[in-house]
């Protein structure tokens, strides 16, 4: 049987980052890729917003972890070297890895350190799994074109494999509208809104359970779904979709007298990305949207997310996923470097 060590950096070490390296020090991964070549996944190097740090040998993901749940700073972990600020500082002052994940904040103005973290790791020829949306949305061409591998299934939806999904389907079939509830914050607060909580303790909550953008204003105004549908909408319909294509609408002005009316009326309020045709193109929105309480998507519980995919010949497909918090995500990503590294 093949064995092989992949070592991996590590940028951003919050919910996403800290869950990861909880899952790879739970040996979650099993030890086998889909290609059944059993892998020992080293964490050789490890970014936040104090800096870098490294350690051939590897550095022990339950300790680090814990001292970030701890409020700890990277750069002050025993025993680790640290190596500039940046994934460049990390291959300008030699720090070998394999692959990078990067998890850290999405800027949607310049793409920030994640966008320059991917392009350094691609120019040294290292493939990279994504969590953070921003540098896959600002630069979809670029990082999936030629070049190291992208993987970006945690963008999508968490642990719901959207868009292997959808391009499955999709193979024989003919999309004729897609739903995707994707941001699952918004869900989840309006769904709080609705049992009587003031917004705010409902923003609280969707923060305590670590699936909420560190700026939850990402979340309430649609930006994090509009970047979602964005990245779906390129991935399987070929939609060559920018942010600005997306006619976006928050959850900031729905009240829980609007969630109340429309349930009295058999819809729910749900905050949907909708892709539909529109002669040569797609026509991409992110609204709340009342939808009839029969709809699949009317129909998830508060910690869910979903999709819906209408076609011509291959029916109503649906698909939602429970996540309470960003395990399912991390474990999205550690799917991601089993299939990419294996
Ligand atoms: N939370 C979730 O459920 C999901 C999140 N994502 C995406 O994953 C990414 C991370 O999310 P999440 O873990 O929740 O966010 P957190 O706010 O919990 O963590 C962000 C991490 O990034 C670090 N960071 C800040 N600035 C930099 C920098 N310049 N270079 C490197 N690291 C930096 C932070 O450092 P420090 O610790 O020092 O503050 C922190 O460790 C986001 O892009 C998000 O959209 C994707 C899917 C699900
Ligand atoms: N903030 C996002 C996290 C995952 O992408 C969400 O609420 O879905």
């Amino acid at each position: 049987m093949t064995r092989k060590t992949v070592r991996l950096a590590l940028s951003g070490l919050g919910a996403i980052g800290g869950s990861l390296l909880r899952l790879i020090a739970d040996g979650a991964q099993g030890t086998y890729s889909p290609r059944g070549t059993a892998l020992d996944l080293r964490v050789v190097a490890a970014v936040d917003s104090s800096g870098a740090i490294a350690d051939a040998a590897g550095i022990d993901p339950a300790p680090l972890a814990a001292h970030k749940a701890a409020g700890g700073r990277a750069v002050d972990l025993p025993g680790v070297t640290v190596a500039g600020r940046t994934v460049a500082d990390l291959l300008a002052a030699g720090v070998e890895f394999d692959l990078l994940v990067e998890a850290g904040p999405g800027d949607l103005e310049t793409g920030g350190a994640g966008l320059a973290a991917v392009r350094a790791a691609r120019a040294a020829g290292l493939p990279v799994v994504l969590a953070a949306k921003a540098p896959l949305v600002l630069a979809w061409d670029e990082l999936t074109g030629p070049g190291p591998a992208v993987a970006y299934s945690a963008c999508v939806g968490g642990a719901l494999p959207t868009v292997t999904l959808l391009r499955a389907t999709l193979t024989s079939a003919r999309a004729s509208k897609i739903e995707a509830a994707l941001n699952g914050t918004s869900v989840y607060v309006l769904s709080l809104i609705e049992d009587g909580l003031s917004p705010a303790d409902a923003v609280a909550r969707a923060q305590a359970t670590g699936i909420a953008e560190p700026d939850p204003s990402f979340d309430l105004d649609g930006w994090d779904a509009a970047c979602k549908l964005v990245i779906l909408a390129n991935a399987t319909l070929g939609a060559h979709a920018r942010l600005t294509d997306v006619d976006r609408t928050g959850i900031t002005d729905v009240t829980r007298d609007d969630l109340l009316r429309a349930r009295a009326t058999g819809h729910r309020i749900v905050p949907v990305g909708t892709a539909v045709p529109n002669g040569t193109g797609w026509r991409l929105t992110v609204a709340p949207v009342a939808l009839p309480a029969d709809h699949p998507l009317a129909r998830m519980d508060p910690e869910e997310m979903g999709v819906v995919v209408h076609t011509d010949v291959a029916g109503r497909l649906c698909a939602t996923t429970r996540e309470p918090d960003a395990v399912p995500s991390a474990a999205a990503v550690l799917r991601d470097i089993l299939t990419t590294a294996g």
